[in-house]
């Protein structure tokens, strides 16, 4: 059985190789983005056209590098953000940055993404292991949509990569939080591929991670 780390032990894993001054943030970024691409790329071969939805945290910093790389090996790609750039982690505002130079960002809206139905290929970096509440608003919607509510999951899902996890998927424990306390499922997308970092986490195996996720690829970030 491949050894899996909780999210907790991965930010500690992180955390240490910084600390030790092995590595920095930006590089570990740097690598899981590259990393998240070279899968893409891997996975959809004679694709050439990705939408990449980033979110307001590091999982929407790798989304940023995922872009800048995609645009360098000649794909055509979008970036929509939900989020505040002022309020961006520093890693994930220094990729927003040096997307910002070579590619528009426009608002992640519902109107937006369903834009996008040319797209070969849909990045969700919206959400990663810091997920800590309910989205809700125009994120809900959006998520709801990339959740196949409304019938387009057969459409959506061949194209649908999550980076870490589908965001709304809880890491660790393969659930949906919020699920048992309301009438209806939170949205979270069931993906076609999920890249993740280092090791596998006990959510991408378990409950319902396994369909949430599709094939998993677990890139090596020199921890
Ligand atoms: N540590 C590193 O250098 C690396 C991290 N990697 C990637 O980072 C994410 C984890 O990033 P983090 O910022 O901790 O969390 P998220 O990006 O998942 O989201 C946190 C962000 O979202 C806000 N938030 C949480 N819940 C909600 C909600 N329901 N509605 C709106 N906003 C919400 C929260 O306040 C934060 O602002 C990890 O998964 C990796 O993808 C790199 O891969 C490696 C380097
Ligand atoms: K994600």
């Amino acid at each position: 059985m491949t050894e899996l780390v909780t999210a907790e032990e991965m930010r500690a894993l992180e955390r240490a190789a910084m600390d030790s001054g092995r590595v920095t943030g930006l590089e570990l970024m740097e690598r899981a983005g590259r990393g998240v691409a070279e899968a893409i790329r891997a996975h959809w071969p004679d694709a050439r056209r990705a939408v990449v939805l980033c979110g307001p945290g590091n999982n929407g910093g790798d989304g940023f590098v995922v872009a800048r790389h995609l645009s360098d090996a000649g794909w055509q790609v979008d970036v929509l953000f939900h989020g505040d750039v002022r309020r961006l982690p520093p890693d994930a505002l220094a990729n927003h940055d040096r997307w910002a130079a070579m590619g528009a960002v426009e608002p992640l809206t519902l109107r937006a993404v369903k834009r996008t139905g040319a797209a070969d290929v849909l990045v969700d970096a919206i959400f990663g292991i810091g997920l800590s509440r309910r989205a809700s608003g125009e994120l809900e919607r959006v998520l709801c949509h990339l959740a196949g509510y409304g019938g387009d999951r057969a459409f959506l899902q061949p194209k649908l990569v999550a980076v870490d996890v589908p965001s709304g998927l809880d890491a660790d424990s393969g659930e949906i939080p919020g699920k048992g306390a309301l009438e209806w499922a939170p949205p979270c997308p069931f993906c076609a591929l999920t890249v993740t970092f280092h090791r596998a986490k006990p959510g991408h195996c378990r409950a319902e991670g396994p369909e949430h996720c599709g094939k998993l690829i677990v890139k090596d970030i020199g921890l």
